[in-house]
């Protein structure tokens, strides 16, 4: 199909009003190019996925860019459009300079353009994650590939609180455990477990969207198709007992994991855990100790923490 983009130039404080007056008229999405956003982009950070460099974007104010299918006629829409913009001002947004542009557009354009953006990105010392389409070899003997799909639900894959769990996962497996993923999100870490060397893993999230999301990210990865995905609230009725359990979820849904985490795993078991930002990780730390634990690492990227916890036998 083709498509015809509307783009109006505009400010920071317009682009919501613009993009709800574009929408009105009938688009089928919308993308934003907003200086602001980019300026807030936070620095990179080890096994960032995006290429931010790459990037095209504008140095003041802001694009709104509208997609409209052929079957709309756009000449009657763009005065209308024109004019809803221009009386912005009439509701105290300033939407100055508001030039409104025409270009036709091809469908792959808005559907597949954000695609050249991200490449594979070594997240740790063995591993790289791969967007699905993109062709890699490994370019050491001992790296093992990710193959993900970042369009889906949960992320890239490589934030920090990722990374740093994909690190503590290296650093415990041996071969040959039995792991639960709890919030696994993209599946990431299932998939990083089993190319370590897991002989089985059970991933559990609470929300569908993202169980739907990591069995078809799993399905990429033909290392890690046998792990089992299931909905579940953290470990709640979970029976299975694991050699380590991993979750990367926030401090606050920590701290009722860590009595569930204790009786799935024997003495020796590992408990790794990330989401906690700087501020809480003391926090998290005291109620490992009060359950039990014995800290083993705590590692670090930026502001965020990940912590590798024992079970230790009664005597240690
Ligand atoms: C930060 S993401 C981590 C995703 C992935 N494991 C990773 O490391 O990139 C946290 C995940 O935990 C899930 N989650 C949040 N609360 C949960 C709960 N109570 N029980 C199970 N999963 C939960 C969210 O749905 C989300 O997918």
């Amino acid at each position: 199909m083709k498509w015809t983009g509307i783009t109006v130039n505009t400010t920071n404080e317009a682009v919501e009003a613009v993009s709800n007056i574009l929408m009105e008229a009938g688009a089928s999405g919308t993308s934003i190019d907003n200086a602001a956003d980019f300026m807030a982009l936070r620095p990179e950070f080890p096994g960032e996925l995006l290429d931010k460099q790459q990037i095209p974007h504008v140095a003041s104010g802001a694009l709104v860019t509208a997609y409209y299918p052929e079957t709309v006629e756009i000449e009657d829409l763009l005065p209308k459009i024109k004019r809803q913009v221009s009386q912005l001002t009439n509701f105290g947004i300033n939407a100055n300079p508001g030039a409104v542009t025409l270009k036709p557009v091809a469908e792959t354009d808005w559907a597949t353009a954000w695609k050249q953006y991200y490449h594979p990105v070594r997240v740790s010392r063995y591993l790289t994650v791969v967007p699905s389409w993109e062709k890699y070899r490994p370019q050491q003997v001992d790296e093992k590939l990710i193959t993900l799909d970042p369009g889906m639900a949960f992320g890239t894959g490589t934030h920090p609180t990722t990374a740093l769990m994909l690190a503590a996962l290296e650093i415990t497996l041996r071969g040959g455990e039995t792991v639960l993923d709890v919030g696994t999100g993209s599946g990431v870490l299932s998939i990083g477990a089993k190319l370590l060397g897991a002989h089985k893993v059970f991933a559990y999230d609470v929300d569908q969207v993202a169980v739907d999301a990591a069995i078809s990210n799993l399905a990429l990865n033909p290392v890690a198709r046998d792990v089992e995905v299931s909905v579940n609230n953290l470990l709640t009725g979970v029976t299975q007992t694991a050699d380590v359990i991993v979750a990367n979820i926030l401090a606050e849904i920590i701290v009722p994991l860590i009595p569930q985490a204790w009786p799935r795993l024997p003495i020796g078991g590992h408990f790794l855990v990330s989401g906690i930002i700087e501020d809480k990780h003391e926090l998290i730390e005291k109620q490992l100790q009060a359950e039990g634990f014995k800290i083993e690492q705590i590692l670090q990227q930026g502001e965020w923490y990940g912590i590798i916890a024992r079970k230790p036998a009664e005597d240690e």
